[in-house]
């Protein structure tokens, strides 16, 4: 499209889970820096909203529905509301007009790269998992260019389209604060602390593992539980050296800056992050049972680099996860060798250039 004489625009997208939402906000201080006058399409009520609100941007909401492998009787309901948030993406899209929409992922973003197709507006898509999952699938065929986060997904896409640019991470997460965390958490500074992040749900295995392991854990370390929403366990709210927090937004930096450790999922910007910011880190993907398997590959991929140890969460048990900590607790600095090399602005860089490309095209 582009906009003659006016100000740079851009509409971003992407929701359903925070690892759709977290990498848009990790561009926006430089896209904020390359003058564009940015606006987010996102579905009427789901994470992104309340995760962009923050961001003073205008946010439109649309209906979205869920493409899925299994039988439900949404499935009946959904295409509908898709069609729906087609309607309502193309509404928005002629409103604001943009020079380039960039898309996240998730389920929300299949109407608005589609409808921006349809009119005319460069897409960029964003894959942060090794293999792309089925909303970015649909959006590919249409999209200017693919941004991978693995060198692997690269051979899974059209060569034209893949471009390697690794995912975009929030800058302010390097500048946490020690103490704010220590005194968040009351917590003393001589007991190193574990962080432990169920991606941005929570993950109800770990959770368990997690609270099983603590007579072990507690002994050596100081735990900060962040375990997802209505799975805080009021049972445990005042023991000693054991912190729980649904979700955190701010606060994340400061924890990450006091973590020694920290167990996640393997989701594939939560992975990044502790790669960014050099968090030796004992990841436990989410099992092939319950999604298609992309966290498996993730984890194996940073196990292969020397970037994290993982522990299966079919074999998961309290006395294992105990002893892997403990390993990984005195084998840290092999990972903080390896991990010594990741270069945190370069994929910000890499994705900007291809915004900026985009968005000169007529
Ligand atoms: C269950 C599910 O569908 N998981 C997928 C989802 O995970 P999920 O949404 O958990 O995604 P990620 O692990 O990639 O990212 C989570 C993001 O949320 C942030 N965060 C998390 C907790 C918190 O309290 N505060 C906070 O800010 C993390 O710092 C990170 O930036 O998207 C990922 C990226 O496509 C996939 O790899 C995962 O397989």
């Amino acid at each position: 499209m582009g906009n003659l004489n006016s100000t740079k625009k851009i509409v971003l997208t992407g929701g359903g889970t925070a690892g759709h939402v977290t990498p848009n906000i990790a561009l926006l201080p430089s896209l904020r820096d390359a003058g564009y006058e940015i606006s987010y399409i996102g579905s009427y009520d789901g994470i992104e909203k309340k995760l962009i609100t923050d961001f003073d941007i205008p946010y439109y909401g649309i209906a979205t529905g869920k493409f899925r492998r299994y039988l439900d009787i949404k499935n009946i309901t959904d295409p509908f509301r898709v069609i729906k948030g087609l309607g309502e993406a193309r509404k928005y899209l002629k409103k604001i007009n943009p020079d380039v929409v960039f898309s996240k992922g998730g389920f929300v973003s299949v109407p608005v790269v589609r409808a921006a197709a349809s009119l005319h507006i460069p897409c960029i898509i964003h894959e942060s998992d090794m293999t792309p999952g089925l909303a970015n699938k649909l959006c590919i065929p249409v999209a200017e260019k693919v941004c991978c986060n693995f060198p692997e997904t690269m051979t899974m896409l059209p060569k034209e389209k893949a471009v390697l640019t690794g995912s975009p991470i929030r800058e302010e997460l390097t500048k946490g604060d020690k103490i704010a965390a220590l005194d968040m958490c009351g917590f003393t500074a001589n007991k190193p602390v574990i962080l432990v992040i169920g991606g941005s749900l929570g993950a109800a295995s770990i959770n368990k593992a997690v609270r099983e392991a603590l007579p072990k854990l507690l002994t050596d370390f100081q735990v900060i539980h962040i375990c997802g929403k209505d799975k805080i366990d009021n049972m445990l709210l005042h023991m000693e050296g054991y912190v729980q927090f649904e979700y955190v937004k701010a606060e994340l930096k400061d924890m990450f800056a006091l973590a020694e450790l920290v167990i996640s999922r393997a989701g594939a910007n939560s992975i990044c992050e502790l790669l960014a910011l050099k968090k030796p880190n004992l990841l436990i993907p989410l099992s092939a049972n319950s999604s298609r398997g992309d966290q498996i590959l993730n984890a194996k991929s940073f196990e292969s680099q020397g970037f994290s140890m993982v522990l299966d969460d079919d074999n998961l048990s309290p006395g294992l996860l105990a002893e892997k900590v403990m390993e990984l607790y005195f084998t840290r600095q092999t990972y903080l060798d390896a991990m010594g090399k990741s270069n945190l602005l370069a994929s910000i860089k890499s994705i900007m250039k291809l915004i900026e490309d985009a968005a000169a095209k007529e």
